[in-house]
């Protein structure tokens, strides 16, 4: 109801997904989320209160972290070799996350890029709505995913985007061909392989910041999810709060100062043939403290078909999933899906249904 909303609230266009929250009247309507307000509001609005089953633990125990030295693999030193391929294989075959460390990015950039992000939201709401993400699109800001989710909402708002930032974009990129590289040793593939894969690539990067919440144990920051993408390589600041799902719990992730916290996303699961596992994780918020992260999304060229890796497919691990696009695994998850921890499940049948669909269709 009208009178139930704090006065934080702009109307704006209407979601793309259908309500599955009992909404009220003028509640049709979703509405944006200025972070300077809503940070000390006590009366956390309905949209943002997550269903029990999905609440928040906010002392979940913390998760001892597989480490890479990215530095000494590249040496290429042939037992740093193998045990950075041991490790990330096991991890990867587990829960498919873990740190990378002695990477090379300059700290100072790293740096340059969160101050660079804090002045883009420290503006006013109607400076950054100019930038704001069209419908459809995935690029952009948004504050709170209003216009496309009326339930459940995030805790954040985001500015997504693929060619601003290129001096960090670069680093990320050749950060992440060096561990596709590592992680095609890690399944006995040929070092070049993923570099093949993803030299060309349709990658995006997010700058995720989630004001404090005064009802931290109702709300999420990211609700959980595996990334859609390929490989995700996130710095987060001092503050804390990205949790990853392992040996059946939630655990939190201590940020290390100039560590990146890398995961494997569905296409990269998918890409292995399910050998690798794309990583459930979720992001808390707290009362006191803004919270920043910085994700690249590795992700193949928008139409190069994704297929597993013959060696990868074979009588005992036969295929999982079709063939794809990660075209239209990007369109799925920003008009049909919300991306959740199911996300591949749900994909791979939309793909089969459609072929059939074509099928039938003389
Ligand atoms: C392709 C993508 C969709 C989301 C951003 C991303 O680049 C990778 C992760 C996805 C997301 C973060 C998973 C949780 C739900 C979501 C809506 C969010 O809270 O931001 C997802 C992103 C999205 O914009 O759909
Ligand atoms: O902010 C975080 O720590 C996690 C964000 C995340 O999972 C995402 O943007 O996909
Ligand atoms: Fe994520």
């Amino acid at each position: 109801m009208v009178h139930c909303l704090p006065k934080v609230f702009v109307i704006q266009d209407k979601p793309m997904l259908p309500s599955t929250a009992a909404v009220a009247k003028d509640e049709h309507r979703p509405l944006a989320f200025d972070a300077s307000i809503l940070g000390s509001e006590s009366n956390i609005p309905s949209q943002f209160i997550w269903p029990d089953d999905e609440k928040p633990c906010l002392d979940a125990p913390a998760l001892v972290i597989p480490t890479i030295d990215l530095g000494a693999f590249l040496l290429g030193d042939s037992l740093a070799v193998s045990k950075a391929a041991e490790v990330v294989n096991e991890a990867c075959k587990k829960h498919g996350f873990f740190l990378v460390v002695n990477h090379g990015v300059d700290s100072g950039l790293i740096d340059k890029a969160h101050q660079y992000m804090d002045r883009f939201f420290s503006l006013q709401l109607s400076e950054k709505q100019k930038a704001k993400r069209k419908v459809g699109e995935s690029y952009g800001y948004a504050s709170s995913f209003v216009g496309r989710f009326s339930s459940k909402l995030p805790w954040k708002e985001t500015l997504s985007f693929r060619r601003l930032y290129q001096e960090y974009c670069e680093a990320m990129n050749k950060v992440s061909q060096e561990i596709m590289g590592l992680l095609g040793i890690s399944l006995g593939l040929d070092q070049a392989y993923f570099k093949d894969f993803f030299e060309q690539n349709d990658s995006i990067l997010r700058l995720n910041h989630y004001p404090p919440c005064q009802k931290p144990e109702l709300t999420l920051g990211t609700g959980p999810h595996t990334d859609p993408t390929s490989l995700t390589i996130l710095h987060q600041d001092q503050v804390g709060g990205l949790q990853v799902f392992a040996d059946e719990k939630w655990h939190s992730v201590a940020p290390i100062p100039g560590a990146f916290v890398v995961n494997v996303g569905d296409t990269f699961m998918a890409l292995t043939n399910g050998f690798y596992k794309s990583c459930l994780h979720r992001a808390v918020v707290n009362t006191e403290t803004v919270r920043k992260s910085l994700a690249f999304f590795l992700c193949p060229e928008l139409e190069r078909p994704v297929t597993p890796a013959a060696g990868l497919v074979t009588a005992e691990n036969p295929r999982k999933y079709p063939d794809f696009t990660w075209a239209a695994l990007l369109k799925f998850t920003q008009n049909h899906y919300r991306a959740d921890m199911k996300t591949l499940v749900a994909f791979s049948k939309w793909v089969q249904e459609q072929e059939s669909n074509y099928k039938l269709i003389p």
